[in-house]
C-alpha cells in the first residue's frame, strides 16, 4: 500500500520541460573520468594491477598521504580542452559528462572547500572550467558527474556506528552539499548532474540529505536534471522509492549492462541512461588494455542504438591519460562511431522507444512524433528477409521492399550483400494507424 514518505520522488511520470526534453534528445554522450588515478594508470611500483584503475589506492593499498601527494605531480602537459571538444563533436555526442570529483576526492576545479584540488597541482588552472567552456563552444551540453563517496575526506563514513561518526558525517554532508552549490553557481550552463558514491549505509540513513541537495540545486540552477542514484528514502530505499516511484529525474542503474530489449520494456516508461567502458572494467586510464575485452566501435555503436530503441541515454566513456592525451583506441572510437552517427544521426537522436516488437535482425526508432519507423539492422538473416510484426491495424506507405505474409506480418526485403556497417531503413506509415503502444 502507498505510503507518505518525506523523502521519496518528488513527482511521477517523465518530466516534459525544455531542459529535459532537450536531455532526452540528446540520446549520446561522452563520459569522461579524469583524475589523479590516470598518472600511475593502473601501475604501482612496478606492478600492474588488473582492477579498475581508478581503484588503484584500495586494490595496491596505497596510503592516503601517499596517494594524495599525487596532486604535486599533476601537470597535464598534453592537455587541450578544444581538442577534446572537437573529438566529442566529431563522435556526434551530444553532450559530455565530466568527473568533477571521483571517490579519492581529487577536485578538477578550484573548489574554497578542500586544498585537495587542481589550483595547488603544477597546472595550477581551472580544468572544469576549460572544459565546460571548450564542449559549449561545440554545441555540447555539459553534466557533471560528482562522486559523494571521498576517500580523502577525513569526515566521510560508511555507516553511522556512534555519536562522532554522526557528528563527523554532518560535517562532511555539508562540506558535499557547499561544494555542489559551488559547482551549480559558478558553472552556470551545467544541465545536470551525475551523483556516484551513494550506496553506503551513511547514505542510505540520511535519505533527507539527498533530498535537500535534489531542491538546492534546482534552486540555484533551474532546469537542473539530477540521476536517480543520488536518491535514498524515508527507509533507505534508493533509485526506487518505498512506493515504487523512481527518484531524481532519470533512472541510472545500468552500469556496464543494458536492459534486455524482450524482458525488461519496463524502462520504456521512465528516463534513463546507461554508462558504459570500452574495457570490461576500466573507466578512468590503464596503461595496460591486453589485460580484458576492448569492445570494438560496432560493439559500442550497436549498443548507442539498442540504448535508444528502449528510450534510454548512452554514455561512452573516456578515459584520458594523466598527460592529457587521448589513448588511439578512443580516437578510433570517436571516428567510426563518428562516421556512422554523421550519416544515421536522424534514428538516433531526437528518437525513443517505438513499442514495435523487436526483431533478430536489429532495433527499431522512432523520431518523437512523426509516423516515420526507423529500423537500425545489425544482423542481416541469410534470406535477405527482415521479419516486420506490426501493431495491429498499421498501414504503410512505404511499398518498396515490403511483402504482406499475414495480417500485420511483413518481410522487407534486403539485398543479399556484404555489408560493414549497420542498415538504416526507413518505413512510413500513416499517421492514424496501428496501436503503437501496445507494448508499453
Ligand atoms: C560510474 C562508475 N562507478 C564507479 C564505481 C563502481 N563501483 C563498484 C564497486 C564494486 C562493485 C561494483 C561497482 N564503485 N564505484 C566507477 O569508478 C565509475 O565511476
Amino acid at each position: 500500500a502507498q505510503q507518505k514518505l518525506q523523502y521519496g520522488a518528488q513527482y511521477t511520470g517523465k518530466r516534459t520541460d525544455a531542459a529535459m526534453n532537450k536531455w532526452r534528445s540528446n540520446r549520446f554522450g561522452q563520459f569522461i573520468h579524469w583524475g589523479l588515478y590516470a598518472i600511475p594508470g593502473g601501475v604501482w611500483n612496478g606492478k600492474t594491477y588488473n582492477y579498475a584503475a581508478e581503484f588503484l589506492k584500495s586494490s595496491a593499498k596505497i596510503p592516503t598521504s601517499t596517494w594524495d601527494s599525487l596532486m604535486y605531480q599533476f601537470n597535464p602537459v598534453k592537455f587541450n580542452a578544444k581538442e577534446w571538444a572537437k573529438m566529442a563533436k566529431k563522435m556526434g555526442a551530444k553532450y559530455m559528462t565530466i568527473t568533477t570529483k571521483h571517490h579519492e576526492g581529487f577536485c578538477l576545479w578550484p573548489t574554497k572547500f578542500t586544498e585537495f584540488n587542481i589550483s595547488h597541482t603544477p597546472y595550477k588552472k581551472d580544468i572544469l572550467k576549460e572544459l565546460v567552456e571548450a564542449y559549449n563552444a561545440e554545441g555540447i551540453d555539459v553534466n557533471f558527474y560528482y562522486s559523494v563517496l571521498d576517500w580523502h575526506h577525513p569526515d566521510w563514513r560508511y555507516d553511522i556506528k556512534s555519536a562522532e561518526d554522526s557528528i563527523a558525517f554532518r560535517r562532511f554532508l555539508k562540506f558535499a552539499a557547499d561544494q555542489l552549490r559551488e559547482l551549480a553557481t559558478n558553472y552556470p550552463t551545467v544541465k545536470a548532474f551525475w551523483f556516484d558514491g551513494t550506496w553506503d549505509n551513511s547514505i542510505k540513513k540520511n535519505g533527507w540529505w539527498t533530498l535537500e541537495v535534489e531542491k538546492m540545486l534546482k534552486e540555484v540552477r533551474p532546469g537542473a536534471i539530477v540521476n536517480s542514484r543520488l536518491r535514498a528514502d524515508d527507509f533507505g530505499k534508493r533509485h526506487i522509492d518505498s512506493n515504487g516511484e523512481l527518484m531524481g529525474d532519470y533512472e541510472s542503474g545500468y552500469e556496464r549492462r543494458l536492459p534486455n530489449p524482450y524482458k525488461d520494456l519496463q524502462v520504456t516508461k521512465w528516463d534513463w541512461e546507461a554508462c558504459m567502458t570500452v574495457p570490461e572494467n576500466q573507466w578512468g586510464y590503464h596503461k595496460d588494455w591486453s589485460l580484458s575485452h576492448v569492445k570494438s566501435p560496432l560493439e559500442l555503436l550497436e549498443m548507442v542504438v539498442h540504448t535508444t530503441s528502449m528510450g534510454g541515454n548512452f554514455l561512452l566513456n573516456f578515459g584520458p591519460a594523466g598527460d592529457g592525451s587521448i589513448r588511439k583506441e578512443e580516437q578510433n572510437i570517436a571516428a567510426e562511431i563518428g562516421a556512422w552517427m554523421q550519416a544515421n544521426g536522424h534514428v538516433i537522436y531526437n528518437c525513443d522507444y517505438a513499442g514495435w516488437e523487436k526483431q533478430d535482425w536489429g532495433y527499431y526508432t522512432k523520431q518523437k512524433g512523426s509516423n516515420t519507423l526507423n529500423l537500425v539492422v545489425f544482423n542481416v538473416p541469410v534470406s535477405g528477409l527482415l521479419k516486420i510484426k506490426a501493431p495491429a491495424g498499421t498501414r504503410f506507405k512505404t511499398k518498396q521492399g515490403l511483402e504482406e505474409i499475414a495480417k500485420d506480418q511483413y518481410l522487407f526485403h534486403m539485398p543479399i550483400q556484404l555489408y560493414k556497417v549497420p542498415q538504416v531503413i526507413i518505413l512510413e506509415t500513416e499517421s492514424n494507424s496501428g496501436s503503437g503502444d501496445k507494448y508499453q
